[in-house]
């Protein structure tokens, strides 16, 4: 059985994010997802959906085994917790690989680090970012 583990915010759910979880979901076994909690998202705007919201939402996905909310403090407490083979980071989240496989050698967690694929628009005007989404209802419905 390998375990998998993604992570992000997931604020208001777009195929990019679904293109992100089934490409983590097809490196394993079984998929777990870890939701940042919103104090802390600091390096862009705090999610407008509250942390258990947003994790509903993941858990009900397909391609998703479980979902977990994140530790406050330390991201590496679900992380011992579930015990997973590999890490599998967004293809643009800032986390640095080397210092992620640093941090885990160093707590003897024998766990592999890669970096799942973008997804491209497939048709005109598809939003593949919450962001974007939430400045789409900003100017329309404001
Ligand atoms: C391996 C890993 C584990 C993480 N675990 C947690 C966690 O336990 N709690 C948390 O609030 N954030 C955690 N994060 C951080 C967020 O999931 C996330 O990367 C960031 O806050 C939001 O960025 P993004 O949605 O733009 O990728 C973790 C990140 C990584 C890479
Ligand atoms: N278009 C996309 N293709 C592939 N992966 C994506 C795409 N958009 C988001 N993801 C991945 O989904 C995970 C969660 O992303 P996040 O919640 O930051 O969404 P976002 O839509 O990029 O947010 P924002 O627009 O606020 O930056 C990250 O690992 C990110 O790389």
């Amino acid at each position: 059985m390998r375990r998998v583990i993604a992570q992000g915010t997931f604020d208001i759910l777009h195929p990019g994010h679904v293109h992100y979880l089934s490409d983590a979901a097809a490196m394993g076994d079984e998929l777990h997802v870890i939701i940042a909690r919103g104090e802390n998202v600091t390096h862009k705007p705090k999610p407008i959906l509250d942390d258990r919201q947003r994790c509903d939402m993941v858990a009900a996905l397909d391609v998703v085994d479980e979902a977990h909310l994140g530790h406050p403090d330390d991201i590496f407490v679900p992380i011992e917790r579930i015990a997973p083979d590999v890490i599998v980071l967004g293809y643009d989240q800032h986390h640095d690989e080397e210092g992620i496989r640093a941090a885990l050698e160093a707590r003897e967690i024998d766990c592999e680090v890669t970096r799942a694929t973008p997804r491209e628009p497939e048709y005109d005007d598809e939003l593949l970012s919450s962001g974007r989404i939430i400045d789409r209802i900003v100017e329309r419905r404001c």
